[in-house]
């Protein structure tokens, strides 16, 4: 089952000329996770977040084909290109939560943080909020670590720390797919084994899109693998075929580290 379809999809910059996405047609399958590689500039950011639309933060974007969304609870797809109101934006992102580079806690409490999008999900009951707030940090494997300063500022915590908040903040709202922006590379090899342990068990409860320019990690922890190139979608596979088995040239010259 696809939780998304990217079909034939365009995308360019406001004020550019040139599109810097063009015709990809992609399927990101619930409950796996989906890694987009390729050399720097080939696109794979700028997919990532069109799937949830972030680039509209800023306006004048141009968006060519379709990227249905499954709607969990009735089955159907809906075209997100197709939104312009601001309350279905905020819907999108609780259903398509995205986690950044670098962490981006935001300057209050651990618990604030988790509760943040709970409470603009309209959820106002203290123990609920409480409830939600723990299980979202224990889903993150941060529990443990900060049970007893739940009132302190994420601020003191640890980068590696910092990123499974960020985590936690986006599973609270319970999203159908979570999109990782290079969540690893600002941290060291301990706290990105962490990282990578914790979205591998995530994907029991939500479909995974990571970009990362790692190849161990891609072939570590992804199903499925998009190579993109300048752009286009290359080659899009299982990640072992990807890996051992590339159909096209470009992609085996990438993966063996011959280009990129
Ligand atoms: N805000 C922007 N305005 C105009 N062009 C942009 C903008 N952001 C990215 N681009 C261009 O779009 C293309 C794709 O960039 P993108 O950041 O998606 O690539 P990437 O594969 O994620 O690269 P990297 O691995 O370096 O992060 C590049 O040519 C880039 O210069």
């Amino acid at each position: 089952m696809n939780v998304m379809k990217i079909k034939k999809f365009s995308f360019t910059y406001a004020g550019v000329d040139h599109p810097s996405l063009r015709n990809i047609t992609l399927p990101i399958e619930q409950n796996k996770i989906t890694a987009l590689i390729g050399p720097s500039g080939c696109g794979k950011s700028t997919l990532l977040r069109s799937m949830n639309r972030i680039h509209d933060l800023y306006p004048g974007n141009k968006y060519d084909g379709k990227i249905d969304l499954l709607d969990e609870e009735t089955g159907k797809y809906k075209n997100i290109l197709n939104i312009k109101k601001e309350n279905e934006f905020i819907e999108l992102r609780q259903k398509v939560g995205m986690i950044f580079q670098k962490p981006t806690p935001f300057p209050m409490s651990i618990f604030d943080n988790v509760a943040y999008g709970l409470k603009i999900a309209g959820i106002k009951n203290k123990s609920e909020l409480a409830d939600r707030v723990e299980a979202s940090l224990k889903g993150s494997a941060l529990w443990k670590e900060v049970s007893d300063r739940l009132d302190k500022s994420a601020m003191g915590l640890s980068g590696g720390q910092q990123q499974r908040l960020c985590i936690a903040r986006a599973v609270a709202v319970k999203p159908e797919v979570l999109l990782f922006d290079e969540p690893t590379s600002a941290l060291d090899p301990i706290s990105t084994g962490a990282i990578e342990e914790l979205i591998v068990e995530l994907k029991k409860e939500v479909s995974i899109a990571i970009v990362t320019h790692n190849m161990q990690q891609a072939s570590r922890i992804s199903d499925y693998t998009a190579f993109m190139y300048l752009g286009d979608l290359i080659e899009f596979d299982k990640t072992e075929n990807i890996f051992l088995n590339p159909k096209e040239k470009q992609t085996e010259d990438y993966i063996t580290g011959r280009f990129g």
